[in-house]
């Protein structure tokens, strides 16, 4: 079933593409640690995390429960900070502290889409917040019907006053996914964002970020999958226990899993898509 799902559907929002190993790299991160306190005691959370990401591509970071997928994805954002390590963001320091710097060009999109979006805000206002944020109103209308085209709301017109509680859990991530990109930033992470909906609307959101990939923009996302790992991915970085324990592109690792930690992912998707698997 794994490998059925690596193939794109066809249609409008399909897309099969490579990443090109001369695109220029625009995330590094060396060494990074992170700790958390439990009473009395450190746990390590993040133990001496590497990892790179290039223009238009998608990485994933998979991994069980536990592993530290989130916790890195946030260290990334400056939501947390780390203990040590170093980070590049297109070509300057990356500071990883708990901080907004140097992150003008990221955005991040939350796993929940029905808590992730005000249910007082009207979805313009909602779409519209990073740009009033930064006091940049130029052009508004026309870019907030731009980020609703981009992610298929279409008509924008028909989205623009409704609020978030009228829509679908798919079409709120959609707007979430909006809101992140109407600052047309470089890298784009992503937290578990189709988990909590269902198979076609999810399938449509990994189509959408394929998309976005496909339009230059970088993505570092965490899944727990490794079905859905697969077939949004250009390249896996399974983590566990806080260390990435194997890395390459899907099909490598499907073929030729050299942790047991991944043999235990692919058997766990196995399991999961069986009921839909195609002979
Ligand atoms: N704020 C926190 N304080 C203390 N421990 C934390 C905190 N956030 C995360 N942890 C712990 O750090 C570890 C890694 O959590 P993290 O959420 O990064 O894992 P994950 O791989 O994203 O898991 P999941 O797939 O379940 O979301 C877990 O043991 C978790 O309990």
């Amino acid at each position: 079933m794994i490998q059925t799902l690596q193939k794109y559907p066809e249609g409008d929002e399909g897309y099969i593409g490579f990443v090109q190993e001369s695109a220029p790299q625009i995330l590094e991160l060396r060494g990074v640690t992170k700790s958390f306190r439990s009473g009395r005691r450190a746990v390590e959370v993040l133990k001496g995390v590497n990892l790179t990401l290039r223009k238009g591509e998608v990485v994933a970071l998979v991994g069980p429960s536990g592993a530290g997928k989130t916790t890195l994805l946030h260290v990334v954002a400056g939501l947390l900070g780390a203990d040590s390590g170093k980070g590049l963001f297109q070509g300057r320091a990356l500071p990883l502290e708990e901080t907004c710097r140097g992150r003008e060009r990221m955005s991040l999109v939350f796993q929940d889409p029905y808590a992730a979006l005000s249910a007082h805000l009207r979805i313009r206002e909602t779409v519209l917040e990073p740009l009033r944020i930064k006091g940049d109103r130029e052009g508004e209308s026309r870019r907030v019907r731009e980020a609703l085209t981009s992610v298929r709301l279409t008509p924008p017109e028909a989205y623009l006053d409704r609020y978030p509680g009228r829509l679908s859990g798919g079409q709120r991530q959609r707007v979430a996914i909006a809101r992140a990109i109407i600052t047309h930033p470089d890298l784009l992470l992503a937290d578990e964002p189709t988990s909590m909906l269902d198979a076609s609307a999810g399938v449509g959101i990994l189509n959408l970020i394929r998309r976005l990939a496909a339009g230059g923009m970088g993505v570092l996302i965490t899944i727990h999958d490794l079905a859905t790992a697969c077939y949004v991915a250009d390249r896996l970085l399974v983590l566990f226990a806080g260390t990435i324990v194997e890395e390459g592109p899907p099909g490598e690792i499907l073929s030729r899993p050299r942790h047991e930690v991944t043999r235990q992912l692919i058997e766990t998707a196995k399991m999961r898509h069986r009921e839909v698997s195609i002979p």
